[in-house]
């Protein structure tokens, strides 16, 4: 098909400005810029505050008219209801109908694209499982942290399942675990051919997943170009190796130090991120609490990036952490039960064990005890004692 060789994205001289009440520019937003975005490319959308990126993104989703230019989104207009149907958008900010659960949302949304019900169902599933949300499926949105929040707005970016994803700062309130999870999605979808766009200020993340950077300043594009042109240092060498003996280190330097003439060069260890080592703490603190406790723990947060059911033991750990403690149902039970009215014979045998006082009650008959007052207690359990023979007699 010839239509799957057109680029995904294609602007040419793409401008906006931005006009006051009387007509006159206000701000150039975006001026006068070309690019190109291949099928299956993850493309990062970069620039300082004001630098033209969500007039950019809002250009390509059709919410803007371009004041100048031509922009096409998967070979049509990008206002066009076709276009719209394969487009799939995180906003920076998740808009989410608090009181609506994490299932009824994307049921919405999934309706939005007239999916049957068939469909929603499915994708529904699948996608709680893939942002790792399944157990919170049955709670309000209004809830949920912001990175909870988030993995929904990612849910309901993919729910038509898009051609062409549009992601802004899909890291934005995410723990180092959760980011990684949300880059390892990027990746998954890279893997089954989606396009992304991905919009962040958090220059790592770029770097962990986009093939390619446009460099916005000023409404410009001032770089463009793979990251691995663009940040690879050509005329410079480096070397790893595992850890040498001092003999070879010399023999190693004393090869530098005669071939570069004099010329500056520096042996260090190499460092890893501080990410990588983030998520190596959390890795090893989680396997010490399997040994030790043998529970499942707070600790064991790391999991739920590679094995889905542990996965979501850890959430239903967050969603039980929020939910309110249920009642212990022991306690309300014994509150409920109050002493109940005795029976006939409960009461006669109370009596009964009464009168034979230094048996029954021990602990009460060390106590001291005026004379006068056992003695009016005496008299009042032979009258209750009388009365209740009169009263089984009468039954009898
Ligand atoms: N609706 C608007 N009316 C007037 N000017 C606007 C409007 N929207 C954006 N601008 C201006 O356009 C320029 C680019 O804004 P834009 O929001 O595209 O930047 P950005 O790169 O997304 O910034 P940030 O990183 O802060 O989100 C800014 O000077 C901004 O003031």
């Amino acid at each position: 098909m010839a239509e799957q060789r057109e680029p995904i994205v294609r602007a040419v001289g793409l401008t906006k400005v931005f006009r006051d009440f009387w007509g006159r520019p206000k701000a150039k937003a975006v001026n006068d810029i070309d690019f190109e975005i291949g099928q299956g490319e993850v493309v990062g959308l970069l620039g300082p505050n004001g630098s033209g990126k969500s007039t950019t993104v809002k250009m390509l989703l059709g919410l803007l008219y371009p004041t100048g230019g031509r922009l096409t989104v998967l070979g049509r207009s990008p206002r066009a209801v076709e276009t719209k149907r394969e487009i799939g958008y995180l906003p920076e900010d998740s808009y989410l109908y608090k009181y609506l659960t994490a299932e009824e949302t994307l049921d919405f949304f999934g309706s939005l694209f007239s999916l049957s019900r068939a469909d929603r169902r499915n994708r529904i599933d699948q996608l709680l499982d893939m942002v790792g949300m399944s157990h919170a499926r049955h709670r309000r949105v209004g809830e949920f942290s912001k990175g909870m929040a988030r993995r929904i707005g990612l849910a309901q970016a993919m729910i038509n399942d898009p051609a062409f994803l549009i992601l802004d700062e899909p890291t934005s309130g995410l723990d180092p675990l959760g980011c990684k999870e949300v880059k390892d999605l990027i990746l998954a979808l890279k893997k089954r051919g989606k396009t992304v766009v991905i919009t962040s200020h958090l220059l790592s993340d770029i770097e962990d997943v986009c093939d390619r950077v446009i460099i916005l300043y000023g409404g410009k594009v001032r770089a463009t170009g793979c990251l691995n042109d663009l940040l690879t240092v050509t005329d410079e060498n480096r070397i790893v190796t595992p850890a040498l003996p001092p003999a070879a280190m010399e023999k190693v330097l004393a090869i530098l130090r005669e071939n570069l003439h004099g010329e500056d060069f520096t042996v260090d260890h190499p460092r890893r991120s501080l990410e990588e080592f983030f998520l190596d703490v959390i890795a090893r603190a989680k396997s010490d609490s399997v040994e030790t406790a043998g529970v499942v723990g707070g600790g064991r947060i790391a999991d739920y990036l590679t094995q889905g059911d542990e996965k979501s033991a850890i959430l239903e750990q967050l969603v039980q952490e929020v939910a309110p403690p249920p009642p212990p149902p022991e306690a309300v039970v014994e509150v409920a039960a109050e002493p109940a009215r005795p029976t006939v014979q409960e009461v006669s045998r109370t009596l009964e064990a009464l009168t034979e006082e230094p048996k029954a009650a021990p602990a009460a008959a060390e106590e001291p005890v005026a004379e006068k007052k056992a003695e009016q207690e005496n008299k009042k359990l032979e009258e209750a004692n009388a009365k209740l023979n009169d009263l089984l007699g009468n039954r009898k």
